[in-house]
């Protein structure tokens, strides 16, 4: 099989066309890769809480190395997504009829049914994905051997990820002297979601939009041998070099919001190459439900309240507004 037939049509455009795109992102030309790499670097083995929670209000994004989930594990996940994603477009969309998890495609945005909020052909993101909500994975089997074995594989990634999760999240609202009743409710297992990405090849256009992820905590498997993601720090873009065996940890906009914007929401984008495709895996917690965030920058809201936002915000503007929606004393 051709490996133009396993992209979504959209996807398709030979590199010379592309051009006609609107790259949105154009006038801001990131640097090159940066040597020695500038990202912090965080040990959850001996968890500096200094170092990290610098990392926290400087960044909003850091390494994660010493995170206990095994080698072999990230490896085998990276293999397979590239298979699964590496199957025809046709069989990518059949298998998850009727099923929980939800194949997308030129955009990340979506609704809580799986609906991609599409904004024209002039926005296109690169990108196909599988959406995963974690709390089903038990439920269901898939007939297509990929998909199984990636569920499979996914079972067992998420208990790591919640581990990681929880002792970050609880090392900094200790940081914060944040009095919750619950810690663990802030990085609910109940809504924890996996994203497995493949970002095709073109000549003009980004993987990934700028944006802030609307998670508590993001942690991303990043593909070992092509990079793409970058971060904005500084009013400058660096680029987050793929380390193997380690995780890149990025703060969410309901992070930012708990801490009172103490800690950074980080702002970051993914650019696709021209000649190699590249693939991510990304874990995103949310808070649960019932949880009602309190702080000083912001109105009370739950997580399903600022989703909902977000999507009105983007279907009606076509971006998403975020934070500034719930700010105190705004009429918007
Ligand atoms: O694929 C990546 O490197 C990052 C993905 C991302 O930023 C996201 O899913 O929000
Ligand atoms: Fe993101």
């Amino acid at each position: 099989m051709n490996n133009l037939d396993s992209y979504p049509p959209i996807l398709r455009l030979p590199n010379n066309q592309s051009q006609n795109l609107h790259d949105p992102n154009d006038k801001m030309d990131p640097n090159p890769i940066q040597d020695p790499d500038p990202i912090p670097i965080i040990d959850l083995k001996s968890l500096n809480h200094k170092k990290l929670d610098e990392a926290c209000k400087e960044w909003g994004l850091f390494r994660l190395i010493n995170h206990g989930v095994p080698i072999t594990l990230l490896e085998q996940l990276q293999d397979l997504t590239k298979q699964l994603f590496s199957l025809s477009f046709e069989s990518k969309q059949e298998a998850c009829n009727e099923s929980p998890i939800t194949y997308f495609w030129g955009t990340p945005a979506l609704t809580p049914s799986g609906t991609a909020i599409t904004r024209g052909p002039q926005n296109i993101n690169w990108v196909e994905g599988f959406d995963v909500p974690l709390c089903q994975l038990s439920q269901f089997q898939h007939h297509l051997p990929s998909l199984e074995s990636m569920r499979l594989l996914l079972m067992d990634y998420a208990t790591h990820l919640s581990r990681i999760a929880t002792t970050l999240f609880e090392a900094m609202a200790k940081n914060l002297e944040l009095n919750l009743k619950s810690t663990k409710s802030y990085v609910s297992e109940k809504t924890g979601l996996v994203r497995v990405y493949r970002y095709p090849c073109t000549e003009v256009g980004w993987g990934m939009e700028v944006h802030t992820d609307s998670s508590v905590l993001s942690i991303l498997n990043q593909d070992d041998h092509v990079s793409g993601l970058q971060v904005l720090k500084d009013d400058q873009w660096l680029t987050v070099k793929p380390i193997s065996n380690t995780l890149i940890v990025n703060l969410g906009d309901m992070m930012q919001a708990i801490s009172s914007d103490i800690y950074k929401s980080a702002s970051h984008r993914v650019k696709v190459e021209k000649d190699i495709e590249r693939i991510s895996i990304c874990y995103f917690v949310f808070p649960g439900d019932d949880i009602v965030i309190e702080s000083s920058k912001y109105n009370p809201f739950t997580y399903n309240e600022f989703r909902a936002q977000v999507q009105k915000d983007i279907k009606a503007l076509g971006h998403k507004v975020g934070l500034a929606r719930f700010q105190l004393n705004q009429d918007c």
